[in-house]
């Protein structure tokens, strides 16, 4: 069994707690290695280390920071494979989509990095005779990475990426349940000369514990935390304490709106990749569709069809499954739960509708219903599986007033071919984000950010690199010889 350490300081350090955490592949139920269960004494050292570390950091000349930061998106590269195979064992995605998050991680290092070179202030004109004032832009400080388990490569380098562009040391936090990618990584870094120590440090450990003693530490300037509603408000209830600032990236409860005017093979299919991605697990997931009524049999039926053509099964053995493991047995019994408490209120299962026993691991099958009601919990609370409720509309209103009654924010989808409705559909609608006639997954350069319980800040191009910045301004007097 592989036993793992914290990394504190630069240096790998055995936790102050003697005790571990089961890191389980969702696929066979193996235990795959233990991570130590840290304790509020190893963030205390974690976080001073970055403390201490931050102010030679952040003297480092940017393009200097940028070129380190790009080196670790190439040193993840030459380990790419290692990479994917780490992340199907802990989190159980299937080949295609692990590939394409590590190959995202790498990229989101070298796009974080081109940010070196722009991290930009101004010159403001002053009210006062001889005097420039100056608006600088400064690293935020030490910022607490909080990483879910649904997609631990690319949110590490998210959290990462941005914090170590922008003169921040960071202390990093992956979920107890996928850290074996986070400590792959930690590998990298400790064999890099050009990143002085403290600046960046991981502890593992449970979220109620570790994560909310990070959240609440004096010395952590930023917490930049991705995960649940109920999470992110216990991380805002500890940085409240300091009024340290938070950066949240949140649940999702992605409306698809399907009109007559779609097409409708376009629709299922984008819908099927959107509900189907890391086993329906991605915060962005087309979580409930609202389709037209008169469109709406024609389009349950594509979608149907393309459910019955999964093979669900391990996707780390078998490069061509569709649908691998949920990510644990508590979230396999959520799914069914949900479920079941949707065909008791009525719903109609079209396709699926229970676990897919194959074996060992946590797997359910891709699942259909209709015959759900817009106020019902399965049209209301964030699913994470592989199951998608669909309810009808008659009038674009309806669609919009129903897609937007919901204490989520963070993505959305419309279907149409007909420009002046989609126009309509996306202005009104109130979401961090919203596809057109695609499915879901946000471009680098743009901004991840959700309104509502969906978060607070957000990540990704400039806004996000520009969250882990503060503000200071300096008013510059001068003596003018000529006055
Ligand atoms: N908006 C986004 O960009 C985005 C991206 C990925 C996942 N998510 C959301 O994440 C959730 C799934 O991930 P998860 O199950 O790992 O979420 P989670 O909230 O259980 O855990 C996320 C991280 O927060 C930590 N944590 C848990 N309780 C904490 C506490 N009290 N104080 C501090 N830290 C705590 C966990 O240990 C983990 O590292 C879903 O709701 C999904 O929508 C959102
Ligand atoms: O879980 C949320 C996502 O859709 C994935 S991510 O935003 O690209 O990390």
């Amino acid at each position: 069994m592989q036993t793992h350490k914290l990394y504190i300081n630069g240096e790998y350090t055995e936790s102050h707690s003697n005790e571990w955490i089961d890191v389980i592949n969702p696929s066979t139920e193996e235990v795959i290695s233990q991570t130590p269960k840290a304790t509020t004494d190893d963030v205390n050292r974690a976080v001073e280390s970055a403390f201490q570390a931050q102010k030679e950091w952040e003297l480092i000349p940017n393009i200097e920071r940028g070129k380190i930061v790009r080196k670790l998106g190439n040193k993840i590269e030459e380990n790419r494979a290692n990479f994917i195979d780490l992340l199907q064992e802990e989190q159980g995605k299937d080949y295609e989509l692990a590939s394409g998050e590590v190959d995202l991680a790498i990229d989101y290092f070298r796009y974080m990095s081109e940010w070196a070179r722009r991290i930009e202030g101004e010159i403001v004109p002053s009210d006062r005779p001889n005097e420039n004032i100056y608006i600088y832009k400064k690293p935020i400080g030490v910022v607490a990475g909080i990483v879910p388990w649904n997609f631990p490569v690319f949110i590490l380098a998210r959290k990462v990426a941005t914090a170590l562009v922008t003169g921040c040391t960071v202390v990093l936090k992956p979920s107890q349940q996928t850290p074996n990618t986070a400590i792959e990584f930690t590998k990298i870094v400790d064999g890099m000369d050009d990143i002085p120590r403290g600046v960046y440090n991981l502890i593992t450990g449970t979220g109620s514990e570790i994560g909310y003693a990070l959240a609440k530490h004096e010395k952590v300037d930023m917490v930049s935390m991705t995960g649940s509603v109920p999470a992110g408000t216990k991380v805002m209830e500890a940085a409240a304490q300091n009024i340290t600032k938070v950066n949240l990236e949140l649940g999702g409860k992605a409306p698809a709106i399907v009109t007559s005017n779609a097409d409708l093979d376009v629709a299922a299919e984008s819908i099927h990749t959107s509900r189907l991605a890391n086993n329906g697990q991605a915060c962005t997931n087309a979580e409930r569709v609202y389709v037209q009524e008169n469109v709406a049999d024609e389009f349950i039926e594509k979608l149907k069809h393309s459910f019955e053509q999964l093979t669900i099964g391990n996707p780390r053995e078998n490069k061509e499954v569709d649908v691998g493991p949920l990510v644990s047995q508590d979230r396999l019994e959520e799914v069914e739960v949900m479920v079941k408490t949707a065909v008791q209120s009525g719903a109609k299962v079209v396709s699926g509708g229970q676990r897919d026993e194959v074996g060992k691991g946590f797997f359910y099958k891709p699942t259909i219903l209709t015959n759900v009601d817009h106020s019902s919990a399965i049209m209301q609370e964030e699913i994470f599986g592989p199951v998608i409720p669909i309810t009808t509309f008659k009038t674009i209103d309806e669609a919009i007033e129903k897609g937007n009654d919901t204490e989520f924010g963070l993505s959305s989808s419309v279907y149409t071919e007909d420009l002046n409705e989609a126009m309509r559909i996306v202005n009104e609608l109130k979401f961090g984000e919203t596809f057109v006639n695609r499915e879901n997954f946000e471009a680098v350069q743009g901004y991840h950010a959700g309104m509502r319980k969906s978060g607070l800040g957000g990540a990704d191009g400039k806004h996000g690199m520009e969250d882990f910045l503060v503000t200071q301004v300096v008013y510059m007097q001068y003596k003018n010889d000529k006055q």
